[in-house]
């Protein structure tokens, strides 16, 4: 395995445990957020939430990212839903899912606390109701948030050693 996304809701940690990994496996790291088109950003800043449509030329471009990176990629993108997520896997074989699992009080607190940050907390709720959970389907790992970053980053460590043996 030599591309991996780190998914879930807004604050759920993508971008801490992306950066960690990418430095841990030497890989590219590519931030999802910054391929939104300008439309997204302000739609997410005026406190609407993004739609599929909205959505689907930013996956297209992610999907790119993947394939320009055959030595290894770490993405992080919120891949909430099952269509997102078998996009991203068409356009890159064998890509692996690690999804940030936490509650919508501690995601909602996370963002609170993130003055600046584009993504409003009022928008959390309406990601808890996009996520489709990812359990069950192929290459994907479920940690809990809330655990220490070099513990998750770890056993994301251990989970690509393992999967990446049993091909
Ligand atoms: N394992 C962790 N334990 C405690 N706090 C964490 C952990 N991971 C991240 N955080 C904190 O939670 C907040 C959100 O983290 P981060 O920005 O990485 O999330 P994100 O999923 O990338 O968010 P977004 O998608 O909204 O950009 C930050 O303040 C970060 O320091
Ligand atoms: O699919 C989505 O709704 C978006 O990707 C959001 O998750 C945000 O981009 C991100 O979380 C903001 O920081």
């Amino acid at each position: 395995m030599k591309a991996l996304v780190v998914m879930g809701v807004s604050g759920c940690g993508k971008s801490s445990l992306g950066a960690e990994l990418a430095q841990r496996l030497a890989w590219t790291l590519v931030e999802g957020d910054d391929f939104h088109p300008p439309s997204n950003m302000a739609k997410m800043q005026a406190g609407q939430a993004l739609n599929d449509a909205d959505r689907a030329s930013w996956l297209a471009t992610l999907g790119g990212q993947l394939a320009a990176h055959p030595n290894g990629v770490v993405l992080t993108c919120s891949s909430l839903k099952r269509a997102y997520r078998e996009q991203l896997r068409s356009a890159c074989a064998g890509l692996g899912f690690v999804h940030l699992q936490l509650t919508p009080d501690e995601a909602r607190q996370r963002v609170a606390a993130r003055p600046g940050h584009p993504f409003p907390p009022s928008l959390v709720d309406s990601q808890f109701a996009a996520l489709e959970d990812p359990a069950g389907e192929p290459r994907v790992l479920s940690l809990s948030a809330t655990r220490p970053l070099i513990d998750l980053a770890a056993d994301t460590q251990a989970w690509i050693q393992q999967e990446t043996s049993l091909v």
